[in-house]
């Protein structure tokens, strides 16, 4: 999430609200090798698939801190704040193709959520390889044309972060350093894409309004940056009803990483990939537009879904079925198990809490 300075821009998150306290995990702390918070990030990656990481510590880039992705964050929402102050006809000229291609604008109300409504938020996903040059150019609405520079730097600092992150996970599967990461490079084509996401302030703020509905990330890894709070997590092992879903406070100075769907399935479930949404934000809050950035790795699109050999990951037993599907080919299955009913999204993997 972006600075201070940023945060004092929007009304306060309200106090006596209950949320899940997530470990903040220092970048800075892990780029020293500090032992004890690579074991807290693999920790917080088999219980909740969710943790916070610090950006801000360790400002100079010697100290391993990451402003300069802080920075680019900023960015990100203030080009989220012009893409989608377009009149809703441009905005529509861009509209994705899902769910052959997910990239371009969602309007809102195009999903229905868990409660039988529909959305309350605008979307628009960009192409990581049409950003990087990996493949031919697409046309994306002005505002992003115009900022192609800032989007690459975003991505760039973005991905440096979750290399780091990566590589402790490696470290603590048991799996050789890089192996992860060379999984999800920025030098092939892959559907990896940032999102920028903006929710409407609400006159009269509905406190159960599911902005977006529940799900889990299909991808790896997803560094997500958000000042208004409307974030929630259901605790694994919960029933899905309104009373046990929790908020996940916006920290200034943080990012919200969470594991996704292909960590689950590589890592045989070792790590957890946690059931989110996006409700009306609480208190006052409720009542601002609220926008998040989002950076959503997905493997590269010439790998496969099997699980890892070797380290901690249990071996694929005589009972279970082993994954032999390509990454596009699961996706393709997935979202259209989502889109059909026949698959109702739910937290994976990962440790009892
Ligand atoms: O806006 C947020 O805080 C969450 C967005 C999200 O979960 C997603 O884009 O996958
Ligand atoms: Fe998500």
């Amino acid at each position: 999430m972006p600075t201070a300075e940023y945060f004092a821009k929007s009304p306060p998150f309200p106090s006596g609200i209950e949320l899940i306290d997530l470990p903040q995990i220092s970048l800075a702390s892990l780029r020293k090798n500090t032992a004890s918070e690579a074991e807290r990030l693999y920790k917080a990656s088999r219980e909740w698939g969710f943790f916070l990481l610090r950006l801000d510590t360790g400002a100079k880039a010697s100290d391993g801190g990451d402003s300069a992705l802080l920075k680019d964050a900023e960015t990100m929402f203030e080009l989220a704040e012009e893409l989608f102050s377009l009149d809703q006809e441009t905005l529509d000229k861009f509209a994705y193709d899902a769910p052959r291609d997910i990239t371009g604008y969602k309007a809102m109300g195009k999903l229905k959520t868990d409660d039988g409504k529909t959305d309350h938020m605008h979307l628009y996903s960009i192409n990581q390889d049409d950003m990087l040059g990996n493949r031919p150019r697409r046309t994306n609405a002005p505002p992003l044309e115009a900022h192609r520079t800032e989007i690459q730097s975003f991505i760039q600092n973005a991905h440096a972060a979750l290399r780091t992150i990566f590589d402790i996970l490696d470290t603590h599967l048991g799996l050789t350093r890089g192996t992860l990461s060379a999984l999800c490079p920025l030098d092939q084509q892959s559907e990896t894409s940032v999102r920028l996401l903006s929710s409407p302030a609400q006159y009269s703020p509905e406190p159960d309004r599911i902005s977006l509905g529940g799900h889990t990330d299909i991808g790896a890894i997803t560094l997500l940056f958000n000042v208004v709070g409307g974030l929630q997590i259901l605790p694994a092992g919960r029933e899905n009803v309104a009373a046990n879903w929790r908020y996940i406070k916006p920290e200034p100075g943080c990012a919200v990483v969470n594991i996704g769907d292909t960590l689950v399935e590589w890592t045989g479930g070792l790590l957890r990939s946690s059931l989110h949404r996006v409700v009306t934000a609480p208190g006052e809050q409720g009542g601002v537009t609220r926008r998040s950035v989002a950076y959503l790795v997905r493997p590269a699109n010439s790998g496969s879904m099997r699980r890892l050999k070797g380290g901690r990951i249990p071996p694929v037993g005589d009972g279970d079925e082993e994954e032999t599907r390509s990454v596009n080919e699961w996706a393709a299955w997935r979202s259209r198990q989502v889109m059909l009913g026949q698959l109702k999204p739910q937290t994976r993997g990962g440790a009892d809490l």
